[in-house]
């Protein structure tokens, strides 16, 4: 998987994606680099917080990460974020360009329905009072399940006859439908392993489709559902409604307006907010800072923000969106470093642990020399001496690797 994950913002419109996307792809904090080459105008370099490995050893001063950054331990890892736009209900018939939008996902690997909580957008985004949020999860994945569905039933009397010629197994017949989702022969087998399906293929009804296409959809769009404008009066009620019938692993509670303005008000010197914390100071905590002064309006806002917000729930949520997502796709970080006595990748002046990529668990040694060198390592050490190629990564264990080259070292 290495750096090639994405993240796919889904939700209707006026849900808040574009402010969330605004506070998570902020790079202040970071180098700003990432190494994406190119990236595609409806994309964008997001910022997943892990803990990093510079502060088990006390090295958080040294650490310097190639892409991203790192304060405190904290290690901003980049990951790519694709905004998309425009779902509404009716999308997989083509309402609002819908197909477009949804054609957009195929792409992602896991998604984050951002829902707006306040219950004061109706189900197209136009403005209004009591709506019922909870609505909106269950006709988002219908639409995913519609246009997949869709597409799957209209090709299916050719597929099913194709199967049947060629004597494939169904996991063949399936993967061939679903590559184009990103769908690897693994999960599709995965797919059909979860539902112990008694019928062969051929004899596939409508009722055993849909039930292949929602597990399909649960399987390769794990989705972390953002309940965003938490800041709102309104939101409580909705929120306990959701909470009561969605999985709670899944959700996030989230206000991305207050995750943008204390950003903003700390590049502009009013407080300081470590980002993804409950923190703020003001020039009134800390009188001998260099903190600027606020007016009483700001002042308000802010207390009425930390109230609201901060102390009933922790933190604004946003970083923790991009953490589940992390979560729910079962990433753990790996952090490659050339030498393994003083983990720098040469010279230690030039800072330590300046590699990070995010794997699968499970992912093998080997694997990740793989992803790292692009080919196969003569040997792999860890901090606790040589690692076997087909050992899988333990996270805080052997999760610190140096990969020798097969031919000359470096
Ligand atoms: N109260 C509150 N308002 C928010 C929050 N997040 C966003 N908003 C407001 O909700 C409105 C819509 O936000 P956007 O970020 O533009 O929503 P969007 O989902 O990108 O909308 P489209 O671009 O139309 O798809 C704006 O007025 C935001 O200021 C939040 O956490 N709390």
């Amino acid at each position: 998987m290495g750096r090639d994950i994405l993240i796919g913002f889904v939700g209707k419109p006026s849900s808040g994606k574009s402010t969330m996307l605004n506070a998570l792809t902020d790079a202040t904090a970071k180098t700003g680099s990432f190494p994406f080459t190119t990236i595609e105008p409806n994309r964008a370099v997001g910022y997943v917080q892990i803990d990093c490995a510079c502060s088990r050893y006390g090295l958080e001063d040294k650490c310097k990460p190639l892409y991203g950054g790192c304060t405190n331990g904290r290690r901003s890892v980049p990951i790519q974020l694709l905004d998309v736009a425009g779902l509404i209900p009716g999308a997989h018939a083509g309402k609002g360009l819908g197909n477009k939008f949804l054609d957009d996902l195929r792409h992602a690997d896991a998604l984050v329905h951002v829902v707006d909580v306040s219950g004061t957008t109706d189900s197209e985004g136009k403005a209004c009072r009591g709506y019922d949020p909870s609505v909106d999860i269950a006709w988002l994945h219908g639409e995913i399940i519609a246009w997949v569905g869709g597409n799957l039933k209209a090709k299916w009397p050719n597929t099913r006859r194709r199967h049947i010629a060629t004597k494939a197994n169904p996991v063949k017949t399936l993967q061939n439908q679903f590559s184009g989702y990103g769908s690897t022969p693994a999960i599709t087998a995965k797919v059909l392993d979860k539902l112990h399906l008694s019928t062969p293929l051929e004899d596939w009804d409508e009722e055993t489709i849909d039930k292949i296409v929602d597990t399909f959809v649960r399987t390769k769009f794990p989705t972390v559902i953002a309940l965003n404008k938490i800041d709102h009066p309104d939101a409580d009620a909705n929120i306990s409604k959701i909470a009561r019938k969605e999985n709670p692993n899944l959700l996030v509670l989230t206000s991305a307006i207050s995750e943008v303005l204390l950003r903003r008000l700390a590049k502009q010197g009013f407080i300081k907010y470590e980002e993804g914390s409950e923190f703020v100071d003001t020039k009134d905590d800390l009188p001998d800072s260099d903190l600027k002064p606020m007016d009483e309006k700001l002042k308000n806002h802010i207390t009425n923000l930390q109230d609201m917000v901060l102390y009933r729930h922790g933190s604004t949520g946003v970083v923790n969106v991009l953490l589940k997502a992390i979560e729910l796709l079962g990433l753990i970080p790996v952090f490659s470093v050339k030498n393994i006595n003083n983990f720098s990748n040469g010279n230690v002046s030039e800072g330590v642990f300046r590699d990070c990529i995010l794997v699968k668990k499970g992912t093998t040694a080997g694997e990740v020399s793989h992803m790292v060198l692009g080919g196969e390592a003569m040997s792999i050490v860890g901090v606790n001496g040589n690692i076997a190629e087909d050992e899988p990564i333990v996270s805080g264990k052997t999760d610190i690797l140096n990969f020798r080259l097969k031919k000359a070292d470096s």
